[in-house]
């Protein structure tokens, strides 16, 4: 006579009573390494993925490979070099999103069966080895974190497409969750305000007004019916009632503009030279759509956009710090976390 295994005795002891779980971050990649061969690899990966650039027909190819991959890539690492954490010789980005991942491992750790990883869209580590390390851990569930509280399909669609390419391969696939975005969440609201107040305490002058600095799209993505924008402005929206701020105090403009379209406006560079003009001395800037600091923030924002602010009569300006790994910036992960864990820890 056969005799059957129960599923629970089948499971190392220390996971009987629930099947084990896995979390994962995911945020959007960032090169290797800061030269101009590293940032090849990344954007021709990135800049080849249709949910980012998504007419990839034969003239952007001929673009991409013959125009943008030779120069591009020379001009970023000089730019990436700026910022580049030389210590663990890597990207602010990944050094950020490591932490969060320890420390939220750290904050869940009293729940024995919950295993934490994270990974990048683009680069490494990349999704695959996330997934293929929980599924090795003896994760059956797996909750996906895309780090963006904003939803655009060039960002969070994107994590769930690879993820499920990932999964594809599988015949024995473990089940899957995926966060929802979280732009006017209020943890989120709360600890954007927490960080933007804490970092004012610290200055040694009073901003006149703050600009709340989100990455932009072509325009046209949002025609097309992407939310993206109308999660940005609810996000501004809530910040000005938690902060007691009307628009004229607290600014919504659009960075990181890319190829000739027509981007989402108000663009921050533009915005940063007419407030100068106009006589505004004191400016800080905020980015409330990247979890972690970056080029977009680190570079673009804290160097080159202080630069035109500067150089067009503004006298001081400061980046705010994105929530990162600070204690508001893990509560609002941890929160996130475990209320899409529910049922499942
Ligand atoms: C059409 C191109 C792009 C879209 C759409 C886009 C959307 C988008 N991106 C982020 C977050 C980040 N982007 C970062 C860098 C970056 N973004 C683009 C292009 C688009 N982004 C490029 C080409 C680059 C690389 C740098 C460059 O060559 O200019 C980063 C920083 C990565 C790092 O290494 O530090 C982040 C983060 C969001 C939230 C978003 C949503 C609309
Ligand atoms: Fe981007
Ligand atoms: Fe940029």
């Amino acid at each position: 006579m056969t005799s059957v295994v129960p599923i629970e005795a089948a499971r190392p002891a220390a996971q009987s009573a629930l099947p084990r779980v896995g979390v994962l971050l995911v945020n959007l990649g960032t090169p290797d390494t800061a030269n101009a061969q590293g940032v090849r690899v990344y954007l021709k990966e990135f800049l080849s993925d249709a949910r980012v650039i998504e007419d990839q027909g034969l003239i952007w190819k001929l673009v991409l490979n013959g125009i943008i991959l030779n120069t591009r890539p020379r001009a970023k690492a000089r730019d990436y070099l700026k910022i580049w954490n030389t210590e663990k010789n890597e990207s602010p980005l990944k050094t950020i999103t490591r932490s969060q991942g320890d420390k939220l491992a750290a904050a869940l750790s009293s729940h024995a069966h919950v295993v934490v990883d994270w990974a990048m869209r683009y680069g490494n580590p990349s999704i695959k080895a996330g997934i293929d390390g929980l599924i090795a851990k003896g994760c059956e569930r797996i909750l996906t974190v895309p780090l963006y509280p904003q939803y655009s399909a060039s960002t969070s669609a994107t994590v769930c497409d690879e993820v499920f390419r990932v999964l594809a391969s599988l015949r024995n696939q473990p089940t899957l969750r995926v966060t929802p975005p979280y732009y006017e969440d209020e943890a989120y609201i709360d600890a954007l305000a927490i960080s933007i107040e804490t970092h004012l305490s610290t200055l040694s002058f009073a901003p006149e007004l703050i600009v709340a600095s989100f990455h932009g799209m072509p325009k046209s993505y949002v025609e097309k019916g992407d939310p993206y924008q109308s999660h940005c402005i609810a996000t501004t929206a809530a910040l000005r009632r938690r902060l007691g701020m009307d628009e004229t105090k607290l600014l919504l403009t659009f960075q990181s503009r890319f190829g000739f379209d027509e981007w989402l406006q108000p663009y921050t560079d533009k915005t940063m030279e007419r407030l100068a003009k106009e006589g505004v001395r004191r400016l800080a800037v905020v980015t409330p759509g990247f979890s972690a600091d970056c080029l977009e923030t680190l570079e673009e924002i804290a160097q080159e956009n202080a630069e035109i602010f500067t150089h067009n009569g503004g006298e001081e300006f400061s980046a705010i710090p994105c929530l990162n790994d600070s204690d508001p910036g893990m509560d609002v992960i941890r929160t996130l976390v475990l209320r899409e864990l529910q049922g499942w820890i």
